[in-house]
């Protein structure tokens, strides 16, 4: 099983749209998607429709090998709740020991891959997946307080990378880039600049046919409508790109 950590401590800037668009596209390749959503708030969840609220929390993952995984052709979804807040007053040893010891239970149920997505903090559930994972990658806005915010995001994940060698960051992905407007061009020159290996070619849009997708609990491919198309294309460009980097 390969997992993938989809973080940025910035909020709103696309975490939970990107992790449910892979989703849907991982499962339309005949993967076995696993989703744990480590955001108290749900997001992921509320989206993708829960598959056992509550589990991830008790004793971390305890419970999901006692899961009745009957419906694993979906997209497996393991849900926050705010017990799992708790995990913040862990130290970091113990919650990254926690969290791979679940992963671990989750990869004996033969799921493919495990998507996590994250809170918009710096902090102790952000690492321990990140020092748990095989793989990372930033939904980024080219809004001049989201840049600002990157470079913690890229020293994090050096920082964590000499202890989890095995991180692979995947890149920033541009999200919800509008076309028109000159300082989204200028701040995208700008970042592939500062750092050219890690933005990741295929930008998302700012879109209204996302949020009403993700409102649905859909991806954006399931919406008919011809102002949709654009924003279908995108993600799933997106997703095939990851999913080349994942060799999956
Ligand atoms: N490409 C897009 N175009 C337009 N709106 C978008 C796009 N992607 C996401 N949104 C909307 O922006 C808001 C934030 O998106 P999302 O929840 O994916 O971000 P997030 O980084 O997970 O947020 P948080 O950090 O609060 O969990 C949502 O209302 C969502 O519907």
């Amino acid at each position: 099983m390969k997992t993938l950590v989809i973080a940025n401590q910035k909020g709103g800037v696309g975490k939970t749209s990107t992790t449910v668009h892979l989703a849907y596209y991982f499962k339309e390749q005949g993967l076995k998607v696993a989703v744990i959503d480590l955001d108290t708030q749900g997001n992921a969840s509320f989206t993708l429709g829960e598959y056992d609220s509550g589990a991830l929390a008790s004793g971390l993952f305890d419970a999901v090998s006692q899961f009745d995984l009957a419906n694993a052709e979906g997209i497996a979804v393991f849900s926050a709740d705010a017990r799992l807040a708790d995990l913040e007053k862990l130290d970091l040893g113990a919650a990254a020991g926690a969290f791979k010891r679940s992963l671990a239970v989750i990869e004996a149920e033969g799921f493919d891959v495990c998507l996590i997505d994250t809170p918009p903090s710096l902090g102790v559930r952000m690492a321990a997946a990140l020092l748990s994972a095989d793989f990372a990658a930033s939904p980024i806005e080219l809004e001049a307080y989201s840049l600002q915010g990157i470079e913690k995001m890229v020293t994090t994940i050096a920082n964590i990378r000499r202890a989890n060698p095995a991180l692979q960051f995947l890149g920033m992905i541009p999200s919800k880039v509008d076309g028109r407007n000159p300082r989204h061009g200028q701040h995208l020159d700008e970042l592939t600049r500062a750092y050219p290996q890690l933005v990741i070619p295929t930008p998302i849009g700012n879109r209204s046919s996302v949020a009403d997708a993700l409102a649905s609990g859909l991806p954006v491919w399931s919406i008919k409508r011809t102002s949709a198309r654009k924003a279908a294309q995108e993600m799933r460009a997106m997703a095939r790109h990851i999913q080349e980097k994942m060799e999956i």
